[in-house]
Formats: structure tokens, C-alpha cells, sequence
């Protein structure tokens, strides 16, 4: 099922949460919503669900508008942060649920009805815990079994609203690689809301960058990393350093006048030697290094300016070079992207 988002414009009183929003997600498609707090997202998701009213513009389903369609006829099913199971209710039930509360011409029979949560159990992984209570299952386990309650009424379209949110980091990553391996079986349609930009670039086939209730950018997790759209993009998807000017660098495009321009380095494309290579250098002082498990950042002043910037290096890079506390160093920035006009990030 394709959806077709045209020009939702979205108002809380007088706050508009969504501003001319477009967006075209193809039949199969796993979408992020990415984007700071307030930005929209679950504004977004909820219009397209059926949950919330946009105040104008459309949403269509396979090319049909579902303005006057009721959530349940949407086909939509829903995934959110606090796994909403039932708590009176054993894994199978809760996973049975959409279907035995069909109407009796449409139910499924009860062999039909245990085929299908079994089925649903073992591709979410957890056949073996269909007798327990939501209240024995970990974080991760309750997620996946939601996961399994959403997909048991056959939706059009998945809903996910920050599904991973609640989680420990270790199992949030473990969970968005099952997330893709489980959209690359079943395909079907999937928006989810995130504002882990890590989360996005592993699980989503394309990206929505949002913020202030428009969107900045939509593309492929490497269009939006390579080239990103302007300065909000490129810092949401990766700390970023601002020089006021020109760097002079060949890599850098040459668009606009100099005094307008900043330079955009990503902190792990600065480079730090001991004495410069050549004149495109900049002469640094190291004001502060803070290990971070394998990677290092190391807060430096440009000496010209006095500019603060943040490199992250490699232990082992880190290591070689015996950086220090005050020390005088050079920074080399490695890819350099300009764009013309300060932009408040
Ligand atoms: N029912 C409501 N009444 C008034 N304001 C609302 C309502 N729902 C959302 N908002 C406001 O609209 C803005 C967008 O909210 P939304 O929940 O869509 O953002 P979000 O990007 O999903 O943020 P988060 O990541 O924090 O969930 C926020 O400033 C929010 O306070």
C-alpha cells in the first residue's frame, strides 16, 4: 500500500505542528520520521493513522483518500513506545486479540485463529513464551510481541512510534536490525518515528528529516549522510564544527560570496597532526579530551579565530599522535562542506 501525504498543515491553536507537509512513501517501503523533539513526527504519524484530523491537505492510501476513513478501516496497525499489551492477558491472547474481537461473519476460526499467532510468534522468535504474562517478558520481548499483536490483523500499513524508545541501548540495537530483517520479510508499508539518528540510518530505506513541522530533507540514508540538504540535516545526522568562512580547502564547493559562507566539518573528518603538512592546516590549541569507549573527542580552539571545534578520533589514532591537555597541534579538516548564509542549528 502506497500513501501519499499532500500539504498537511497541522495547528494546535495558534502552534502549527505540521506546515505544508509532502511526502510520497512507495507500497513496501520502511520509512523513518526522523527529527528533534516537538518537530512533528508523531503529529505526522497520527494524521496519517486516522488518530488526528489535519486541519488541511490529504492523506491517500494506494491513490484513494482516506480523509473520511475511520481508523478501522484504515488497515492500519500500530506499534508505540510503551508497549500497550494487556496485562490480564497471556502473550497468545494478546497477540489473538485483533482477531477474536472480529465480528463473528469475519472471525477466523479458533484453529485458524492458533495457527495464526503461532505462525506470528515464531517470526518474531518468541513461540516458546505464548503462555506467559506480559509482566514475565523483558522490554524487548514485550516490543516484539506488540510487533506480532500489530501484524496479526494483516495492516496495510505499520505504525511505529518511537517502538524502540524505552529500550536499553544494547537492546534497541538489537531490536532495529530484527525490525529490518523482519520488514525484509514481510514488506509491508512501515512509517516509524525516531530521533536516533543512528536508528534511521541503520533500519529505514528512506529518511524524512523533519523539524519545526516541515520537512527538511527526505532520500536514501546515504543521500541524506552525503549530501545532506542544508546545515539542520548535517548536524541532525552527525555532530558537526562550524568555521565563520571560507576554509581553504579543494574539496569545498564554490558557490556565493565569502564573508556569507560557512564552513560544515563533521568532527571525525578533522584530522590533528604534529606539524603542519602544508598551508591549509589551522594551528590549534587541545582544550579538553574525553574518552568515549572506542573513540576519543578532542576539544580544540583554533588559534586565528578562536573558534572552538570538537575532532573524534580512533583510540589508536588517539594513541599515535599522545595527544595532550594544551598542547599546540594543526587540524586538517577532511571534508569540508560550504554553504552560504549562517543557519541557526
Ligand atoms: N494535542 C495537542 N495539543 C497541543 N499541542 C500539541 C498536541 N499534540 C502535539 N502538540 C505540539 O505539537 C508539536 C509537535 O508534537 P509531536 O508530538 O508531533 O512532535 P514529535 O516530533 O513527535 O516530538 P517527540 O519526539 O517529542 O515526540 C509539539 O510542540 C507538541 O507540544
Amino acid at each position: 500500500m502506497s500513501i501519499e501525504v499532500e500539504n498537511i498543515h497541522k495547528q494546535f491553536g495558534s502552534f502549527t505542528a505540521l506546515n505544508d507537509v509532502t511526502l510520497s512513501i512507495p507500497s513496501g517501503e520502511l520509512v523513518a520520521l526522523l527529527g528533534p523533539s516537538g518537530s512533528g513526527k508523531t503529529t505526522l504519524l497520527r494524521i496519517i493513522a486516522g488518530l488526528e484530523r489535519a486541519d488541511s491537505g490529504r492523506i491517500l492510501f494506494n491513490g484513494e483518500d482516506t480523509t473520511e476513513h475511520h481508523v478501522r478501516e484504515r488497515k492500519v496497525g500500530f506499534v508505540f513506545q510503551h508497549y500497550a499489551l494487556f496485562k490480564h492477558m497471556t502473550v497468545f491472547d494478546n497477540v489473538a486479540f485483533g482477531l477474536n474481537v472480529r465480528p463473528r461473519g469475519t472471525r477466523p476460526s479458533k484453529s485458524e485463529i492458533n495457527a495464526k499467532v503461532m505462525d506470528l510468534l515464531r517470526l518474531v522468535q518468541l513461540e516458546g513464551l505464548a503462555q506467559r504474562y506480559p509482566a514475565q517478558l523483558s522490554g524487548g520481548q514485550r516490543q516484539r510481541i506488540a510487533l506480532a499483536r500489530a501484524l496479526a490483523v494483516e495492516p496495510q500499513v505499520l505504525l511505529l512510534d518511537e517502538p524502540f524508545g524505552a529500550l536499553d541501548a544494547q537492546v534497541r540495537a538489537e531490536l532495529r536490525r530484527w525490525l529490518r530483517k523482519l520488514h525484509d520479510e514481510i514488506h509491508v508499508t512501515s512509517v516509524f518515528v525516531t530521533h536516533d539518528q543512528e536508528e534511521a540510518l541503520e533500519v529505514a530505506d528512506r529518511i524524512v528529516v523533519m523539524n519545526k513541522g516541515r520537512i527538511e530533507q527526505a532520500g536514501t540514508p546515504d543521500l541524506v549522510y552525503d549530501h545532506p540538504a542544508n546545515p539542520f540535516v548535517l548536524n541532525f545526522l552527525g555532530n558537526v564544527n562550524l568555521f565563520h568562512g571560507r576554509l581553504n580547502q579543494p574539496g569545498a564547493d564554490q558557490h556565493g560570496a565569502d564573508e556569507n559562507a560557512v564552513s560544515y566539518v563533521r568532527s571525525h573528518d578533522i584530522e590533528i597532526e604534529r606539524s603542519p603538512q602544508d598551508s591549509t592546516a589551522l594551528k590549534a590549541e587541545i582544550r579538553h579530551i574525553q574518552k568515549l569507549g572506542p573513540s576519543v573527542r578532542v576539544t580544540l580552539a583554533i588559534d586565528a579565530t578562536g573558534e572552538f571545534i570538537e575532532a573524534e578520533l580512533t583510540r589508536d589514532v588517539f594513541k599515535n599522535l599522545g595527544l595532550q591537555q594544551s598542547e599546540q597541534v594543526y587540524v586538517r579538516p577532511r571534508q569540508v562542506r560550504v554553504f552560504v548564509e549562517d543557519y541557526q542549528i
